[in-house]
């Protein structure tokens, strides 16, 4: 490269930083307009006569309150906007692009030249300077080398002939190196951002995303999209890349409140904060499937991440939990519910000072008095209808009770005034007089009852999710899915036995919701528009069943690895499976991601040999160091070299997470690290905040994460025997981006033993 094309294009980028300046002060000025307009509006508000003498002085004050009001959101709207504008600028100042284009298009004279950065900027209303990533035309940036390149408008595909492809390195204002390139995006570029070391938060990819990753990026036409992908093939990164565009591919009509992602635990949703804030987005809406669940039982204590890692080892009630995820068993209690309109249907009297007002007999016979049209739902509002009338035939006939006539006449004057409020006084009669306030006492007297009403405390969904329970045999062939009529039994009673102490399993509470909202009719949030569901493999069937029914509005991406079901490793290839009966499969789309770039070859190489029958994996062309491996024969040594390669790490800048596989274990490790003056930050609940310097992370807590160097705490044979922990002992060590040491204590675990021992260093 010659150095007159980098002075070429360092005045052209000055140029542009110039212009970027010039804009910054224009939004600056349009920030301080909105403030001191809103500060005007708002004192005027203080100021409006509140008028409440006639009919017509409060309509004048509404509307004036209105208007107002009004004017206050829109004030409120420009400065948000030029906030945000402003922040966009401020990145593009130091960094206003990553590269250009430069291309043809059919029947047009010369090449037309873009920039490409985080954001648009132009000078005057059609003069782009920089062009969004997310910009369609930008699409050819990473989906091509050069010549014919085809990418999707709004009005269909459009093809250019891209002449030349050119990269930045650009700090501050300065271009650091530039680079033409015919490659869809340069590997230079690409092995210089995986070369950076691990943070404590991910980083956004917009300057090296892959063509793969580009298509599930801008992908609008799939209901589903399944990305099935290695560990550290870039599936998280390139979704939340995908949420930035849908925010921008939608501007006007989509909000960051209408998209969520379901994360594996809130440690990740740490990780990843930071991401869409880097890309000039806000954040979407992130939490876990537990939050989601919990949030409706406030009640109830869910069983969380560290008691479920726990049960899936407990093997007593495995076909009984393996029958609760299945979508078979999402089946049982939609016709279960069905088979209420008809029946069964459970209720609790309401009461009124402990005394039955209207009995579950009788609610029950309204409830089924209703024809065979009437749905749940529908059925639950006339029931509501009913039980509201009788309640106000109540009200009526009690007006003249004696206690009633009593209180009435000990009214005071400043109670009487505060029952009449802004209502006009003139009675015809002194009996309409004292109805009115009497309706009012009475009315006041029922309000528990008129809320038993309102809220459905009368349905009994307790009893009913009981009932469903002991009734599940008759619904479904237990021995289908190899369980017995005794084992079942079991379940229900370990079930209700734990809800008395108000506890429930995630199984249960997904299914006691889903009744519950069959029960009452509730059809979802329909405002959500996009659902991400990251590691999917540890959802079941049913929790994916409940989520498409609770957001039925949404388009769902699924992220998973099917190598690293830590939860639910029986199911996770028949998830596929079952997924595509929910979906149709015409909107389905599966996209296959096989590279890692998380990862060393060296580890990626020792991963993937871990694995008996994985996925397809291959590694990113990276360097280091092959995996190292100690087996010691007592504690002592394995601790000696724990703290010799926490010593050598920290020495290379790497920062070291040791992974064991429960909680107890870490906190053994802590407690030795802490008597030998050897900091480490142990991280016990999801709760907790990934802190600079060495971690030590039980297992269950380290799916999603990466480190520049891993240590698996006590991979030894008492510790990892079982088949089924393959998939657990893959995901550790697929953590680490440049450094994996393995301890074991007595015997090494058998998992390893097919390992090809060219792969790693045994010490
Ligand atoms: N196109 C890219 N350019 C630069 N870095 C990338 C790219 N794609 C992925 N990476 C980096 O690779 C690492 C792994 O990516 P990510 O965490 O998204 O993988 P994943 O598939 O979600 O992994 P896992 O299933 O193990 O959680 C991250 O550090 C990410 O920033």
């Amino acid at each position: 490269m010659t150095e007159t094309v980098k002075q070429q294009e360092q005045k052209h980028l000055d140029a542009v930083v110039k212009k970027v300046k010039q804009a910054e002060v224009v939004a600056k000025q349009d920030i301080q307009t909105a403030s001191r307009d809103t500060k005007e509006i708002e004192r005027a508000f203080g100021e409006v006569h509140l008028n409440t003498g006639s009919y017509e002085g409060m309509t004048d004050t509404a509307m004036s309150l209105r208007a107002q009001q009004q004017m206050l959101d829109e004030r409120q709207n420009s400065w948000q906007h030029a906030t945000q504008r402003l922040d966009v600028l401020q990145k593009l100042e130091r960094t206003p692009y990553f590269a250009r284009i430069d291309f043809q298009e059919d029947g047009t004279r010369g090449p037309e030249t873009i920039y490409i950065g985080l954001g648009s900027f132009a000078d005057s209303p059609d003069h782009f300077l920089v062009y969004d990533w997310r910009a369609p035309i930008s699409s050819i940036y990473y989906d091509g080398g050069l010549g014919d390149i085809t990418y999707q408008t709004p009005d269909g595909p459009q093809t250019v002939d891209v002449k030349l492809k050119r990269q930045f390195q650009i700090k501050d204002g300065v271009i650091l190196t530039v680079f033409d390139t015919d490659e869809v995006v340069g590997d230079q570029m690409l092995m210089e951002a995986l070369g950076n070391s691990s943070n404590t938060k991910m980083k956004s990819i917009v300057t090296t995303i892959q063509k793969e990753q580009n298509q599930i990026i801008r992908d609008t036409q799939s209901d589903l999209l399944f990305v099935q992908g290695a560990a550290g093939s870039g599936k998280t990164a390139a979704v939340l890349q995908r949420v930035a565009w849908l925010l921008y591919r939608y501007r006007g009509n989509l909000t960051s409140g209408q998209v969520v992602l379901f994360s594996p635990n809130q440690l990740f949703n740490d990780y990843i904060n930071q991401v869409l804030p880097e890309l000039g987005e806000q954040n979407m809406v992130q939490m876990t499937y537990l939050q989601y669940t919990n949030r409706r039982l406030p009640k109830i204590q869910v069983e969380t991440l560290q008691q479920r890692f726990d049960a899936t080892t407990d093997t007593k009630f495995k076909t009984v939990n393996a029958l609760k995820g299945s979508l078979a068993y999402f089946d049982v209690i939609t016709r279960y519910a069905n088979h209420l309109e008809q029946a069964d249907m459970r209720f609790r009297d309401i009461k009124f000072q402990d005394q039955v007002f209207i009995s579950k007999e009788k609610i029950a016979e309204i409830y089924y008095s209703f024809n065979e049209n009437y749905h749940l739902g529908n059925r639950l509002s006339a029931t509501r209808e009913e039980l509201i009338k009788m309640l106000n035939r109540r009200i009526s006939s009690s007006l003249h009770d004696k206690w009633v006539e009593e209180t009435v006449q000990n009214l005071t004057k400043e109670q009487v005034d505060t029952m009449f409020g802004d209502q006009p006084r003139e009675f015809d009669s002194q009996d309409k007089e004292y109805r009115f306030l009497a309706r009012q006492i009475v009315m006041q007297a029922y309000k528990p009852v008129q809320l038993a009403i309102v809220r459905s405390r009368y349905l009994n969904i307790n009893a009913q999710y009981a009932h469903f329970l002991r009734h599940v045999p008759n619904l479904i062939e237990l021995s289908k899915h190899d369980v017995t009529t005794e084992q079942w039994q079991a379940g229900v009673d370990a079930t209700l036995n734990g809800y008395r102490d108000h506890r429930l399993s995630l199984a249960d509470t997904s299914a006691y919701l889903y009744l519950y909202d069959l029960m009452t009719g509730k059809k979802g949030e329909k405002e959500i528009r996009f659902v991400f569901i990251d590691e999917v493999q540890d959802y079941s069937a049913f929790q994916l069943a409940f989520l498409k029914f609770s957001f039925p509005r949404a388009r769902f991406t699924l992220l998973g690895d099917l190598n690293q079901a830590i939860f639910t490793q029986e199911n996770s290839r028949t998830l596929l499976g079952e997924l595509s009966t929910m979906f149709d499969p015409e909107k389905t789309r599966v996209v296959q991601l096989t590279k890692s770039y998380r990862s060393t070859q060296q580890i990626t190489d020792f991963t993937k040999d871990l694995l008996v029958d994985g996925e397809q994996i291959t590694a990113f062309d990276r360097n280091g160091d092959k995996p190292a491996v100690l087996v010691a024969s007592d504690r002592e040594a394995l601790y000696q070299r724990l703290e010799q390669q926490l010593a050598v790490n920290d020495k290379a800048d790497e920062t070291t997470a040791i992974i064991g596989k429960t909680l107890a274990e870490c906190e053994a490790v802590a407690d030795r690290l802490k008597a030998d003056g050897v900091h480490a930050t142990l991280i016990r609940t999801e709760n907790q905040r990934l802190v600079p310097g060495t971690l030590i992370i039980p297992a269950y807590l380290a799916k999603g994460l990466e480190f520049d160097a891993i240590i698996v705490w006590d991979a030894s044979k008492a510790v990892y025997h079982d088949e089924s922990e393959r998939q657990l002992l893959y995901t550790i060590c697929s953590r680490a981006m440049h450094q994996l040491t393995i301890l074991a204590n007595g015997e090494l675990t058998p998992l390893m033993d097919h390992v090809d021992s060219n792969l790693y260093v045994r010490e």
